[in-house]
């Protein structure tokens, strides 16, 4: 059926409930199907050349414009929640006030600092980040079967806009919800727009405010991809949906982390630094919208 499932890196607990799940997301078409991803280390790779790939807040932390001291503190803090955020024995009761404090903390030593809104193209150009290889076959198939988009990241939004754009792939058919920075009437970031999102609210409370809710009511087919467990809660505002495949990019502590990842995803892709399984899926549900004969009503 997708013949990118025979990857090595494919991991699922009920091929046959994928089988079907496939078959149902084929069966409805473009015409029902939405994608919700998130974005750092989901649509971005996590290493390349044996180096960390930066997240969207990682580009800024560590650009030319953030003072020594500013640097060091944002290192700090990555340095301490980033360990909590991926550990495996901690519940996320014990850790959701935690990540809370890292997000808060990281936003107001980034608002002390004097970073321009005209800026971040440049910031973003002078960066390590890159999108997954396949990137660009994902986000035109998307386009051109007019799928909406839907990015749900508690990333820096105009950070990942940037990325994406620069990558000439910002095409309309997507939507984003995210942190985005507040500038002043100089330019100057001042702090970052409400509500603050984090990797465990990335859930229907945030959402119902935004524009894009009605719209993401209305296509009940769902194709979910995430990196954290936070991500598996993107899709619960969906109030009619019939069919979810969720699909999860389990990058660090691979070991550790496996059997808790094969329950809740369908799919799991471990070390995988491509969209390959994604746009075969993608290929094989949109197939049938793509050969499907014009009518003349
Ligand atoms: N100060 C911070 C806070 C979070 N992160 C990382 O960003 C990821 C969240 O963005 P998504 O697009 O994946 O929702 C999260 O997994 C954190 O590791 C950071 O780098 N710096
Ligand atoms: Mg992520």
């Amino acid at each position: 059926m997708v013949p990118e499932l025979q990857k090595i890196t494919v991991r699922m607990k009920n091929p046959e409930h994928v089988k079907n799940i496939v078959s149902a997301l084929r069966k409805g078409g473009a015409a029902r199907l939405q994608v919700i991803s998130d974005f750092d280390m989901t649509l971005t790779r996590f290493g390349f050349n044996g180096k960390r790939c930066p997240t969207s807040h990682n580009i800024i932390d560590n650009c030319r414009v953030i003072s020594e001291e500013g640097r060091k503190k944002l290192k700090d803090l990555l340095h301490h929640y980033y360990p909590i955020e991926i550990d495996p024995y901690r519940t996320m009761e014990d850790k959701l006030p935690l990540m809370i404090e890292w997000w808060t903390k990281a936003h107001n030593l980034l608002s002390q600092e004097k970073i321009l809104k005209n800026d971040i193209a440049q910031i973003v150009k002078e960066s390590d980040v890159k999108l997954r290889d396949g990137f660009n076959i994902f986000f035109d198939q998307l386009h051109e079967n007019k799928v909406p988009l839907f990015i749900f990241s508690a990333g820096v939004g105009d950070v990942l806009e940037e990325i994406i754009h620069q990558a000439g792939v910002f095409h309309p058919n997507i939507n984003v919800v995210s942190n985005y920075m507040d500038f002043d009437d100089n330019g100057i970031l001042q702090g970052f727009k409400e509500p603050l999102i984090h990797i465990y609210n990335k859930n229907n409370t945030v959402l119902k405010n935004t524009e894009y809710f009605q719209q993401l009511c209305t296509r009940t087919n769902i194709l979910l991809l995430g990196d954290s467990m936070g991500d598996l809660s993107m899709a619960d505002g969906v109030a009619d949906m019939e069919n979810i495949l969720r699909i999860g990019f389990l990058n660090d502590r691979v070991e550790e982390r496996r059997e808790k990842y094969i329950e809740a995803y369908d799919i799991v892709l471990e070390k995988d630094e491509t969209l390959d399984v994604v746009n075969g899926i993608l290929h094989f549900i949109l197939a049938q919208t793509l050969y499907t004969p014009l009518t003349l009503d």
